[in-house]
């Protein structure tokens, strides 16, 4: 082997992959980048996907008389994906004509695969690609212009993730408003003070974003004592329509009608009218039916979430600022609502300049913007709308799920980048492959395996999926799960998930997170698995 190559292609060799026998099984792992020079196209960069290793001497017979001594007879076959080299005018083009067997493999150095692989921003730093030192970046025009998606089973990271972007966003004074159903991110106040070997690894300081963040609460102080303000809907001369979207299942054709009455008469006799003045006029009418919409306002009335001061869009995004909607205590058909009548409102606010661009966050989007067949909700058609058309206006989405399969896929195929962690529901993984454009069911294999905080990466920005090893948190992570047994009585049964979701409570023990995060994946340069997976499927195939 000439000195400096860790192998040497052989047998035959195609323009989308080889295979090289690698000299030193230590030096080439699965997943790693390598460069081969090319005759006409200079360094080419390609992707190990596989590794297998054979022995000719020790066959089955050998293996029956017992353990072998002597392994230096093996052979270790890797297999490659031609990724390839950047053209002088910057395009990534792979070579027209396949290399020779014989021609040497090098590990590629970080300049050339930053470079072609192009991962040359310096927005939003999110971590290191997978099994190197170098640094990812999002680039914050197209995350807010174009949306994300960050998708992934609970307990695989989905939230750390979600906060790492979040951190990322308050660096750069993106205002956000964000939709918080169990009071995860109002730490982000707070600095994780974390592990110095992980903030230096990463590169990174501890930090908390103290009073840029602030909560929001449309329960009240006794449910959320930690929250910074109430917060509340309009509740002066509401239409018809906007009283409609509030039960969008529960009013027929006569509960509108005698609504519609009821307003049409307080208007012709007053200039400010609230809900109790509604209320009082529809219990004048005749109808039966006014029973059932008296009940439905009422059923408003008493959460108090309707008032004659309500929270100005304009305060909640502001730059530099957070705006938590924290909605812990609210029941699921009232947090629809709000999120539709808020988001309704920043939606027109964007559209007038009376706030800056900025990004919506909706966590728990499955419940928000479900897929049709799954449930309904009031807040469907305004986040759809955002979706396709927030772009236009520098109005932002970033959609969180562990449901993918059961968020609008008008909604998510909108995203320009999707950040996808560790799934294995089947309807998920196939909702996430079908949706990926140049990626197929190898994913799936692929998404199954993925450890906590490792998440692959699918962007407008960068040339090809890539896996990206996620940063430690520089604010606290608010995600962790409720410890509810001490360690003497720890042995009794498995973890509970935090909070109640939308998710069955019963799960599998596996499925649930512990107190203590899991355990970190092994540092850079290590392979996961003798397949490949996910990398064949996003590289090409392998050569047979
Ligand atoms: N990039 C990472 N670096 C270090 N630890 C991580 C990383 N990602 C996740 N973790 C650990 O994994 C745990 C689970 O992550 P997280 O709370 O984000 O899960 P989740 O998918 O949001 O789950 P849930 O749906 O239950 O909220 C965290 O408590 C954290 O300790």
């Amino acid at each position: 082997m000439v000195r400096g190559s860790v192998g040497v292609i052989f047998g035959e060799t195609g323009t989308l992959n080889f295979k090289f026998l690698i000299s030193d099984s230590t030096a080439v792992l699965r997943g790693h980048y390598v460069k081969i020079w090319h005759e006409t196209d200079g360094w080419i960069l390609a992707q190990v996907m596989s590794i297998v290793r054979s022995s000719e001497k020790y066959s089955l017979e050998e293996a029956k008389k017992g353990q072998r001594k002597d392994r230096n007879d093996d052979r270790i076959v890797a297999s490659a994906t031609i990724i390839g080299s950047r053209d002088d005018r910057g395009l990534l083009r792979a070579p027209m004509s396949p290399f020779s067997p014989g021609d040497l493999v090098y590990l590629a150095d970080d300049t050339l695969i930053r470079d072609t692989l192009g991962l040359v921003g310096d927005d939003m730093y999110i971590g290191l690609l997978e099994g190197t030192g170098i640094p990812v970046h999002l680039n914050v025009n197209s995350l807010v212009q174009k949306h994300c998606s960050i998708l992934a089973k609970t307990g695989s990271g989905k939230s750390y993730t979600a906060g790492v972007i979040l951190e990322e966003l308050l660096d750069h004074n993106v205002p956000m408003l964000i939709i918080d159903p169990h009071s995860e991110y109002s730490s982000l106040k707070e600095s994780a003070g974390g592990n110095e070997g992980d903030l230096k690894k990463y590169g990174i300081k501890s930090k908390g974003y103290g009073s840029r963040v602030q909560v929001y609460t449309p329960a009240d102080k006794s449910i959320n004592p930690n929250a910074d303000h109430l917060f509340r809907l309009n509740g002066v001369n509401l239409t018809p329509s906007e009283l409609m979207t509030l039960f969008p299942d529960n009013f027929n054709s006569t509960h509108s009608g005698i609504l519609y009455e009821a307003v049409h008469r307080l208007r012709a006799d007053v200039e400010t009218y609230f809900l109790d003045d509604i209320i009082r006029e529809v219990s004048n009418n005749e109808s039966k039916a006014r029973w059932n919409v008296i009940n439905l306002l009422e059923d408003i009335n008493q959460l108090d979430i309707l008032s004659p001061q309500p929270t100005p869009v304009e305060e909640l995004m502001q730059d530099g600022k957070a705006s938590i909607i924290d909605l812990k205590g609210v029941p699921p058909h009232i947090q629809t609502m709000i999120v539709a009548q808020l988001c309704d409102t920043l939606f027109e606010a964007r559209k007038l300049g009376t706030i800056p661009p900025g990004m919506l966050v909706v966590e728990e989007a499955h419940n928000f913007a479900p897929e049709r067949g799954y449930s309904k909700s009031s807040s469907s058609e305004i986040l759809r709308t955002i979706a396709s058309e927030g772009r236009k206006f520098g109005l932002g989405m970033l959609v969180i799920s562990q449901r993918p399969a059961r968020v609008d896929k008008n909604v998510l195929s909108q995203c320009g980048s999707q950040i996808i962690l560790k799934v294995t529901n089947p309807n998920d993984l196939k909702s996430i492959s079908k949706g990926l454009e140049g990626v197929n069911s190898y994913v799936e294999e692929e998404l199954l395996r993925l450890p906590p905080g490792i998440a692959m990466l699918v962007s407008n920005d960068i040339e090809r999926p890539i896996l990206v090893d996620i940063r430690v948190r520089k604010s606290k992570h608010g995600g962790e799960s409720v410890k509810i047994l001490n360690k003497s009585s720890s042995k009794a049964s498995p973890g509970v998930k935090k909070e109640s979701k939308t998710e069955p409570v019963t799960k599998p023990v596996e499925e649930k997170k512990s107190q203590s995060p899991p355990p970190k994946r092994k540092p850079s340069r290590n392979p996961k698995k003798e397949s490949g997976g996910l990398f064949n499927k996003l590289f090409g195939s392998e050569s047979k």
